[in-house]
């Protein structure tokens, strides 16, 4: 079935956002969920080895996030990369095709999630799942190199003074082309850590006249600068200036920072903007797993490492949308109960009148 109605200009995120009342409600936590439904993501290619080993799990996460209201799914390619692939024996055509497979899932996700609403139209009654026509995207997710490099690199942004954006526009280019031929509604570039990385995506955008529409989404461990410890200021502006990007924002950064970069941002950008915290935890990328303070009594800051609880995160979600806020969402740690309370908050929407 048909999506509903969706543009495919750059007007896209704000017809969406009119048609949605406002505000809209991505997905939360992809990989957090696999793991609770039983994926052992202790691998170098993390949530990207579901494409290989349980796509139909894929399926049924979107589904559960869809349920939960939704109206933005991120496809499982996070770190997905050709060269992941290829490091584990997959032919250049191979690995391709895994790629285009993470919108496959969510694409086919959407369609029976549409299916299920015209069988059984209800908004959060009964047993509390979604089931209500509305227009739904599709992002491809691009995770940072460092995100491919598996050591948790994407939340220091320490790439060595050898790269390079032109380097950095090799190792994503072709990803980038098979995904938005792929067909999702949206490009999702997630968690970038530094302004060479987000400059090479501006560049790789606009070269290869990619016609997706895209947004940008840094994390931070200040609630000042990008990890990396870059300007804030001066990734927004870089996404800024690119037409192609309909969306600023931050994801997978803890929920006390996101207020002051809201109003950081909100400076250097007219673009919609796009939040979509983690819950607070510190990844530990040598066991591949998020710790909470229990973990880190040595630290004199171990509280602040806590995860927060849904009602916790949820009590920050309408200030984000009254400073500025237009898309929120959750990242890791956040499950379809923290998308359903997120959704309850931004509920009742209504949806201004179609545009004549
Ligand atoms: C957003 S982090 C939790 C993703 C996983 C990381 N790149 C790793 O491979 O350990
Ligand atoms: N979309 C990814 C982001 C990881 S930071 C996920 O939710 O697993
Ligand atoms: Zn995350």
């Amino acid at each position: 079935m048909e999506a509903l109605n969706i543009p495919t200009t750059p007007s896209l995120m704000r017809d969406f956002l009119r048609q949605a009342g406002g505000a809209a409600v991505i997905d939360g936590g992809l990989a957090t969920e696999l793991e609770r439904h039983g994926a052992d993501l202790n691998d170098p290619l993390w949530s990207a080895k579901c494409l290989l080993t349980s796509p139909h799990l894929i399926r049924s996460v979107h589904l559960d996030y869809l349920e939960a209201g939704a109206d933005i799914i991120i496809t499982a390619s996070y770190q997905a990369t050709i060269q992941g692939f290829e490091a584990k024996g997959f032919s250049r055509e191979e690995s391709e095709t895994l790629l285009k497979k993470s919108v496959e899932i969510a694409l086919e996700a959407r369609d029976i999630y549409y299916e299920r609403c015209n069988k059984n139209s209800c908004d959060g009654l009964g047993d509390g799942r979604i089931l209500k026509i509305r227009p739904i995207l599709v992002a491809a997710s691009v995770g940072s190199y460092g995100a491919y490099l598996a050591d948790g690199s994407e939340y220091s942004g320490d790439y060595g003074d050898a790269m390079t954006i032109e380097a950095l526009k090799e190792f994503h280019g072709r990803r980038v082309q098979v995904l938005a031929e792929a067909g999702p509604d949206l490009i999702a570039f997630e968690t970038v850590p530094n302004k060479i990385e987000a400059q090479a995506y501006v560049e790789l955008l606009q070269e290869e006249d990619i016609k997706i529409p895209a947004w940008f989404s840094f994390n931070s461990k200040d609630g000042i600068n990008v990890v990396s410890g870059d300007s804030l200021l001066e990734c927004a502006s870089i996404a800024e200036s690119c037409k192609q990007v309909v969306a600023v924002g931050i994801n997978c950064t803890p929920p006390r920072f996101i207020h002051e970069l809201i109003l950081a941002i909100k400076k250097v950008t007219t673009k919609p903007i796009i939040i979509y915290p983690n819950s607070g935890e510190r990844y530990d990328a040598d066991q591949k797993e998020w710790v909470g303070d229990h973990a880190l009594t040595n630290e004199p800051n171990a509280q602040e490492n806590t995860g927060v609880s849904d009602e916790d995160f949820v009590s920050y979600v309408s200030k984000w949308c009254e400073i500025g806020a237009s898309l929120v969402g959750g990242c890791c740690r956040t499950t379809p109960d923290t998308i359903r309370a997120i959704y309850r908050t931004l509920s009742p929407r209504s949806p201004d009148p179609p545009m004549q």
